[in-house]
């Protein structure tokens, strides 16, 4: 299903039924990461994939401003009204997961939980994301000089995936199609309006949110952990769980143990509202 939003295209991948689950992949991700759930998630969630704009079968504008994490928090906004869903559980992966955190920082009466894989609310300071927006603007660099194709080979190296090497084949190839899918140009501009060093950060906020959090990292991703570990002292409601032997992506290395933590997560949620607990 495709929806016009400020005269931008986004593909959203619609199924399932139950309460509404927005889902929210990585960059250079597309919606295509989460089918794989379908036959988990969908008998308690209707399960609503968007293709982050710049991805997927999404429009990549040449405008960065489309692009700024806060810009696209309204994006989803507007998509649920469209929609007509009031509140949902809202599901992000690593970058899908710092928009998770600001859609549910600057829409909080819209969420109804919050699933954050590998992810951050975003870096402390100004030096911080100074740094790290040099660092990314590298990355748009080595794709609009070298291509996609060479940027994927580096991307897929970094350390934050080596666990990655260990998966087969089929799956190793899976991802890699699935990111030579996407628009270098839309990658280039989500970096540059919604990279780590882009957004604000969202830390001083986490206090603010009222509604229960679930944190999954991978026990060999360190730097994931470690953010988890802050978040979940920030957040008022917050459980962290920790997947052994994964990595950054869990999703993909542990699908099952990953699957079936959202889903008595959900469970819970759901178990407990129909039970008047706040
Ligand atoms: C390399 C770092 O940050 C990047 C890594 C993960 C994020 C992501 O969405 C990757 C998804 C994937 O390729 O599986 C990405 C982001 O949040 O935009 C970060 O740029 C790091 O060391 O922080």
């Amino acid at each position: 299903m495709n929806f016009v939003i400020n005269g931008i295209n986004y593909h959203v991948d619609i199924r399932g039924n139950g309460f509404p689950l927005i889902l929210l992949h990585g960059f250079t991700g597309s919606s295509a990461t989460w089918a794989a759930f379908e036959n988990k998630w969908s008998m308690h969630s209707q399960m609503i994939s968007l293709d982050i704009i710049g991805h997927g079968e999404s429009d990549s504008p040449e405008e960065i401003s489309c692009y700024e994490i806060e810009h696209q928090a309204e994006v989803i906004y507007s998509l649920m009204k469209k929609m007509n869903i009031g509140k949902a559980d809202i599901l992000g992966y690593s970058m899908g997961g710092r928009l998770a955190i600001t859609f549910a920082v600057k829409y909080p009466h819209m969420v109804r939980s919050l699933i954050l894989e590998s992810t951050s609310p975003g870096l402390k300071t100004a030096l911080e994301r100074n740094e790290r927006q040099a660092r990314d603007f590298r990355l748009c660099e080595l794709i609009s000089e070298k291509g996609l194709e060479f940027f994927v080979d580096y991307w897929e190296d970094i350390p934050l995936f080596s666990s990655q090497k260990r998966l087969s084949e089929q799956k190793w190839l899976a991802i890699r199609n699935q990111r030579l899918r996407n628009n270098p140009l839309g990658l280039i501009n989500s970096l540059k309006g919604m990279g780590t060093g882009a957004q604000p950060s969202w830390w001083d906020e986490l206090i603010k949110i009222e509604f229960p959090v679930l944190l999954i990292t991978g026990s060999l991703d360190q730097k994931f952990c470690q953010l988890a570990n802050e978040m979940e002292s920030d957040f008022r409601y917050a459980k962290w769980k920790v997947v052994e032997a994964c990595g950054h992506a869990i999703h993909v290395e542990n699908p099952e143990i990953f699957a079936t933590f959202v889903s008595d997560f959900l469970a819970e949620i759901a178990f407990s509202k129909e039970n008047g607990e706040k």
